[in-house]
């Protein structure tokens, strides 16, 4: 993803880039970017969705993501679907053994990443070009902010290139699983659908046709976030990650010695009954109750907590909503395996039968 991404930024560069970052993707942050974001949903559905009885959930909702980064984030609209194929075969190869051989996935991902590089200094540039004519910071859309700290020479055109690639990254692999497994879950567990959809219809009964939501609408998806957040405490998109030492620390009776490596689990709480009383069943209401601090991890914790944690949330709400009002829809195999590699995935994509849905 490039040395200069944020996950490889330490201290007061990482805080600065953190920083930047964040301000587009915190709760203000995002006001402006609901009716965008509702625009790309719709029109992806409209797209893709309209005239089919079965779509490849995963997929959809994985080309859906892409788009969203891409749209609402950096302003990039020319064809995403065009891009998506080039960045799937960078984040191909993210995970993949550093052997840079031709045919490898790494060696793969190494070129595509190249021809990425093209596309977004272009983008860069052009926005640079526009910003120093005059052109105001665009409010919500990250690659002004970005550009406006390199113009202000805070930031280099390396670091804004390497932390697109980040963020697409970032959002990809992970919002789709979760979007994905929490249908899944509401396809198991009919009264909880039965709570959900109501949840929707009352707020779609106070739209106008084609009006956009609100942060005001997605405020009240509250039983939704519940089912979302219990989706992700059974089936973490992220199983952990990794943090150094960076001094010795004493840990309950041991000492992690300075330098070496800790992996932090999201299974080590989320399926711990201490926190979740009996923690292999299905239960969204539990989390109309506060629940411990650093108990539930999907986005990690402190200082390294997810930056995208507000648009994620926003994004599976967002896109519950359009696909429950519009769609009835069934899973093609309840019990579809996941498979690991190492993220999590529906090993056949998650087929879904859809038909058009009209509310009462
Ligand atoms: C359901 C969706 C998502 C999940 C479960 C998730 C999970 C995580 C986790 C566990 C971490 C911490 C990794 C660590 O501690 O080493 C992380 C970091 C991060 N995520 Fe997400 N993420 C999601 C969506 C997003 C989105 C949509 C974006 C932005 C477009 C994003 C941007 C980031 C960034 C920039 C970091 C690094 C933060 C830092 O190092 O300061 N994530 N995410």
């Amino acid at each position: 993803m490039g040395k200069n991404s944020i996950m490889e930024k330490q201290g007061d560069s990482h805080r600065c880039l953190r920083g930047i970052i964040t301000s587009t993707l915190s709760v203000s942050g995002l006001t402006a970017m609901v009716p965008r974001m509702c625009a790309s949903i719709q029109t992806h559905l409209d797209k893709n969705w309209r005239n089919r009885d079965e779509i490849s959930l995963y997929r959809s909702t994985k080309m859906l993501t892409f788009t969203i980064v891409l749209e609402c984030l950096f302003g990039i609209g020319n064809d995403p679907g065009s891009l998506f194929c080039v960045f799937e075969r960078v984040l191909e190869g993210v995970l993949s053994p550093p052997i840079n051989f031709p045919g490898t996935k790494f060696a793969r991902a190494k070129k595509a990443r190249s021809e990425i590089e093209k596309v977004l200094v272009g983008e860069i540039r052009r926005k640079r070009e526009a910003m120093e004519g005059g052109e105001e910071e665009e409010d919500g859309m990250l690659l002004s902010k970005l550009v406006a700290a390199l113009i202000r020479g805070e930031i280099t055109e390396e670091e804004v290139v390497d932390n697109v690639v980040l963020l697409v990254f970032a959002a990809h692999d992970t919002t789709s699983y979760a979007i994905t497994m929490t249908f899944k879950m509401l396809a198991n567990n009919p009264n909880s659908y039965a709570l959900l959809l109501k949840e929707h219809e009352e707020i779609a009964r106070n739209k106008r046709a084609g009006e956009a939501l609100t942060l005001e609408d997605v405020k009240k998806m509250e039983y939704t976030w519940q089912v979302a957040r219990e989706t992700m405490r059974l089936n973490p998109p992220i199983f952990g990650s990794f943090r150094k030492a960076i001094t010795d620390i004493q840990f309950e009776r041991f000492t992690i010695p300075k330098g070496w490596k800790v992996l932090w689990t999201t299974y080590g709480t989320h399926y711990d009954e201490k926190y979740f009383p009996d923690p292999m069943s299905f239960n969204p209401s539990r989390f109309a109750d506060p629940i411990q601090s650093y108990a539930f991890i999907p986005f990690g914790g402190g200082p390294r907590l997810c930056a995208g944690f507000h648009l994620a949330k926003l994004n599976i709400l967002v896109l519950v909503h359009y696909v429950v009002t519009r769609y009835n829809w069934s899973l093609v195999y309840p019990d579809e395996p996941i498979f690991m590699d190492p993220l999590p995935f529906p090993s056949k994509g998650m087929p879904i039968k859809i038909s058009p849905r009209y509310l009462a």
